[in-house]
């Protein structure tokens, strides 16, 4: 069967971001829309399954959407997206003939009930295929395979684990593959991006509110804290967590207790936090902008992802399996990469790590012909886009730290070429053994 189709519209990038993750990973594909006419253009030009809109567009409302919908007679569910406590724009949406509401920020679990009932599909289905994909973390290369043991390690205990990281190199993967392996498995996995709640709904969505405790808290909410109570709280890009959510956070891990906005009592809640983040924490504690009480209680065990072009030796495993999941998914042969497509993406930089190589597969896979999937099909960007993207920015780092990512790389890479033989790569980029052993040693490479 091939997998639905979901139109998002959304003009705001990370909004869209998250609810196209979420879909993907129920199996369901996105397109995405910024503004009504874009949608419009793209419900003109394919059929899809389901609608999800944001009320408040550029050109336009969500309302308009709605009637647009039923005018050109399509049959597609459409699901309004609210601001926090616009009931009454809800149920006239309702109305007009929308299928549900959502109201903003976002409940994930809420997203996956009304996109499954939507869709018809039954929530054990999509968590079991979830669990499926979702349990492989791949790669047979010395580095995931000492992640892969650490997993097996941390999961037995109930420490905070902070997981490092590149953006898309697997961390939330890793998350769940701990949460999974515990003895919490039974409990929720709750997973939150602390970048894509917006700083004055923080305090309600982590620990809840009381009804009435603040215009717009029309009925009492548990906080995400209890909803993981027994089970393991994820923190993503934990970074964005704004100072004053830092001290709550802070408290509520030293006590093991939280306070709804508005009660009086505190309530005890038992809770695993894992946490993780693309950016430099360290770094961040040094400048003042996190917390270095909070690092240190988050940071307990750490576990770092190496990057993928660190790790080339995993890219032909995770690509087949790549592809197998894809051709599936679509109904069609798994084609074959070439060998040279195959030394292309071994050479290639992958900024967006594993999720990067999943998007270049996903559109070759559209645009190959004839079974094989050939370089021109990868659409790799040049070493030019490259360049540019790497541009040095003081006002955001200093020099020194940029040197310093550009001699990580090269030596990440130098040793993978050379299958992490220290004497080999030393050789390979003609200096020292004991000049290599201190650059690892310096750059915290070993
Ligand atoms: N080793 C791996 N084996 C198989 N799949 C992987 C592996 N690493 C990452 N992936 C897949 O790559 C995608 C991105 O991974 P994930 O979301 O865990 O990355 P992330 O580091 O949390 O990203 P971000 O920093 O953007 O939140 C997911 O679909 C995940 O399943």
């Amino acid at each position: 069967m091939n997998m639905p189709v979901t139109l998002v519209v959304d003009d705001e990038p990370d909004i869209r971001e998250l609810l196209e993750i979420t879909l993907n990973r129920m199996q369901i594909q996105t397109r995405s829309a910024a503004t009504l006419a874009e949608a419009k253009h793209c419900l003109a030009n394919q059929s899809f399954d389901l609608c999800l809109t944001d009320m408040r567009l550029p050109d336009g409302d969500g309302l308009e959407l709605v009637d647009y919908i039923q005018a050109q007679g399509l049959t597609l569910p459409v699901a309004v997206i609210t601001a926090h406590g616009s009931m009454d724009i809800a149920i006239k949406a309702m109305k007009k003939g929308a299928f549900d509401f959502l109201s903003k920020p976002v409940d994930l679990a809420v997203l996956r009930q009304l996109v499954s009932h939507a869709l018809q599909i039954s929530l054990n289905r999509v968590a079991e295929k979830e669990r499926r994909t979702r349990d492989l973390l791949l790669g047979e290369s010395a580095p995931m395979r000492n992640i892969r043991s650490k997993i097996d390690k941390v999961a037995r205990n109930q420490a905070p684990v902070y997981i490092s990281g590149e953006s898309g190199s697997g961390k939330e993967l890793v998350a769940r593959l701990i949460h999974q392996q515990s003895p919490r498995s039974e409990k929720a996995f709750i997973a939150i991006n602390c970048g894509a709640i917006p700083h004055e709904l923080m305090e309600s969505e982590f620990f809840g509110h009381k009804k009435g405790s603040f215009t717009g808290a029309v009925s009492d909410k548990q906080g995400l804290f209890q909803a993981a109570d027994g089970g393991t709280l994820f923190l993503d890009e934990v970074a964005d967590l704004p100072l004053a959510l830092q001290v709550k956070l802070l408290r509520a891990i030293q006590e093991k207790k939280i306070r709804p906005i508005g009660e009086q009592r505190e309530i005890p809640v038992d809770v695993r936090l894992l946490s993780a983040t693309h950016r430099d924490l360290a770094k961040m504690v040094q400048e003042g902008s996190f917390r270095q009480d909070l690092y240190y209680r988050i940071n307990v065990i750490e576990l770092n992802l190496p990057p993928l072009r660190a790790r080339a030796a995993d890219i032909p495993q995770l690509t087949e399996h790549l592809l197998q999941g894809l051709a599936r998914a679509n109904g069609i042969a798994i084609p074959r990469l070439s060998d040279a497509a195959l030394n292309a993406l071994k050479q290639y930089y992958f900024p967006g790590n594993v999720r990067e190589l999943e998007n270049i597969l996903e559109r070759a896979l559209a645009l190959h012909e004839g079974g094989v999937i050939e370089v021109d099909d990868l659409n790799l960007p040049t070493g030019l886009d490259l360049a540019a993207a790497e541009d040095f920015d003081a006002e955001k780092m200093s020099l020194e730290s940029y040197l310093e990512d550009i001699e990580k790389k090269a030596l990440s890479s130098a040793l993978e070429e050379n299958r992490w033989n220290k004497t080999a790569t030393a050789k390979y980029l003609g200096m020292s053994f004991r000049s290599l052993r201190y650059r690892l040693k310096k750059l915290g490479l070993e």
